[in-house]
């Protein structure tokens, strides 16, 4: 074979992604393994692959300006190597003539020399000008402002839009750019301190560990595999991103009148958040393994014991529910199959607490998924918007006077949060908001950003470019 292997790897990792909707972060680790790609060849074939699907609609706006026929008349399978040549002349430190060899050779091999005359002659045409002055040459064919900026920073121009708009709706109009910086960085991984189940000593002790300043249970992983720390294996420790732990935080910080126990997560699949809830019942409630033997059974009072209730449509995904939550004191959370919009309607008024962490289109948390921003398309909203209103609707049902709903998206798309919770809020008289953000920066007071979120509560908006955290909202509703 005349390709080296990392370069063959980035290559199959795209075409996986085009070719069978796969994702990038699911297929690139076990094809390394098996491939026995490590060390400094697995970095650079991570970046190569990682960094290409990122930042494909940029590689896409210089290589049309090189080549000789549409991007649409391309093989799919030359477009590919070419955006990873591209990747490497103007987003790697790759010499060029190392490049542009390396790309036709990969060419050469999968669709013969033709196509790799044709790749040389394009990708020669990309190495002879740098970053600058390709921006420089975008900007003078550019007709349209927004189009520009999408094109530079390698987003959907809908996508672009969607986040203006959320911005502005978040008095912070004048951040597009940073936060379209900032969803082209590829984040730390962060991990989730379950609350009573791992110390800050053990924390202290584990290599590549340091606290993520300003949220109480996050830490980040300062490299290496997750998988490699015991406490992460046994579930006592999990991967979740800063701002999921605060808003589950937060939510879980609301004050309720009253009984504090019986709590439900609406949308549990994989199990982040009820496991972060689940630790944070039992340290509050003083339950511990082995507790539900009989403690409550003579108690005349439905409801006794504590509980979460976790839920999840998908049954595979109650699975990953099930092992997300193994490290939680037994009995206490009881995860079940459902279709959460059953549940006011079968539970009506049972739950002090009801999380609604809502299937979303995802564009909060574009920096964790390189692929994901060429995924999704308008028209995906249109099948979501009513779900979310109904699970919406489903959870303030099931939750009791005086109990409190949160609402979740990992989106800051106005339809997806705003756009939902307003409507629903305008349309019943049970239920009323309560501020987000001051709960917020009453459990993470240190978190960068946070202070300057003063008087836009309502409902909490995070941005990676201010907080740190991906883009997650954060409706706060007090059941009447
Ligand atoms: C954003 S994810 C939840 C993430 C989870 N809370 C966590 O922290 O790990 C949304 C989940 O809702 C599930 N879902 C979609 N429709 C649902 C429904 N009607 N009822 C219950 N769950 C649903 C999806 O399968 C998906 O697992």
């Amino acid at each position: 074979m005349s390709v080296d292997a990392p370069r063959r790897a980035a290559y199959d990792v795209l075409r996986a992604v085009a070719e069978s909707d796969s994702y990038a972060n699911l297929v690139l680790p076990p094809l390394l393994a098996e491939r026995r790609i490590s060390g400094r060849d697995a970095a650079f074939a991570t970046e190569l692959a990682y960094g290409t699907l990122r930042l494909r609609g940029y590689y896409d706006a210089v290589l049309a300006l090189c080549a000789t026929r549409p991007l649409s008349e391309i093989d799919p399978r030359v477009l590919d190597a070419l955006r990873l040549g591209a990747h490497q002349l103007l987003g790697m430190r790759v010499p060029p003539h190392a490049g542009v060899a390396s790309t036709v050779d990969l060419v050469r091999d999968v669709a013969g020399p033709g196509a790799a005359k044709f790749a040389n002659a394009v990708l020669r045409q990309v190495g002879r000008a740098d970053p600058a002055e390709w921006d420089r040459r975008l900007a003078e064919r550019a007709t349209d402002r927004l189009e520009l900026l999408a094109a530079r920073t390698s987003h959907p121009a809908w996508i672009v839009r969607a986040l203006r708009e959320s911005l502005a709706a978040d008095g912070a109009a004048g951040e597009l750019g940073e936060l379209l910086t900032a969803d082209n960085a590829a984040p730390r991984v962060t991990l989730a301190a379950r609350p009573g189940l791992v110390s800050e000593r053990e924390l202290e002790r584990e290599h590549h560990v340091s606290p993520f300043p300003g949220v109480p249970t996050a830490w980040h992983l300062d490299g290496g595999d997750p998988g490699r720390i015991p406490a992460v294996r046994q579930g006592r420790l999990g991967v979740q991103d800063a701002g999921s732990q605060l808003v589950t935080l937060a939510f879980a910080g609301a004050p309720v009148t009253g009984r504090d126990r019986v709590w439900a997560d609406l949308c549990a699949g994989p199990g982040g958040k009820s496991a972060l809830l689940g630790a944070l019942l039992a340290e509050r409630t003083g339950w511990a393994d082995g507790e539900a033997d009989g403690r409550f059974d003579d108690e005349a009072e439905t409801d006794a014991r504590p509980v979460l209730v976790a839920g999840e449509v998908q049954p595979h995904r109650v699975g990953l529910v099930q092992r997300s939550v193994k490290a939680v004191p037994r009995g206490l959370i009881d995860v079940r199959q459902w279709d959460g919009r059953d549940l006011g309607r079968d539970e009506p008024g049972r739950f002090d607490r009801v999380l609604v962490d809502a299937p979303c289109t995802g564009l909060g948390a574009l920096r964790r998924r390189p692929e994901a921003r060429w995924r999704r398309t308008p028209a995906d909203l249109d099948s979501l918007t009513g779900l979310q209103t109904a699970l919406l609707t489903s959870a303030i049902d099931a939750t009791r006077p005086g109990g409190v709903v949160g609402y979740v998206t990992c989106s800051p798309h106005l339809a997806e949060t705003r756009g939902i919770v307003e409507p629903v809020l305008a349309g019943r008289d049970d239920v009323e908001p309560i501020d987000a953000v001051e709960v917020a920066r009453a459990v993470a007071p240190g978190l960068a950003g946070i202070a300057e979120t003063d008087g836009r509560g309502p409902f909490l908006q995070l941005w990676p470019h201010r907080h740190g955290t991906d883009a997650m909202f954060l409706a706060l509703l007090r059941r009447r």
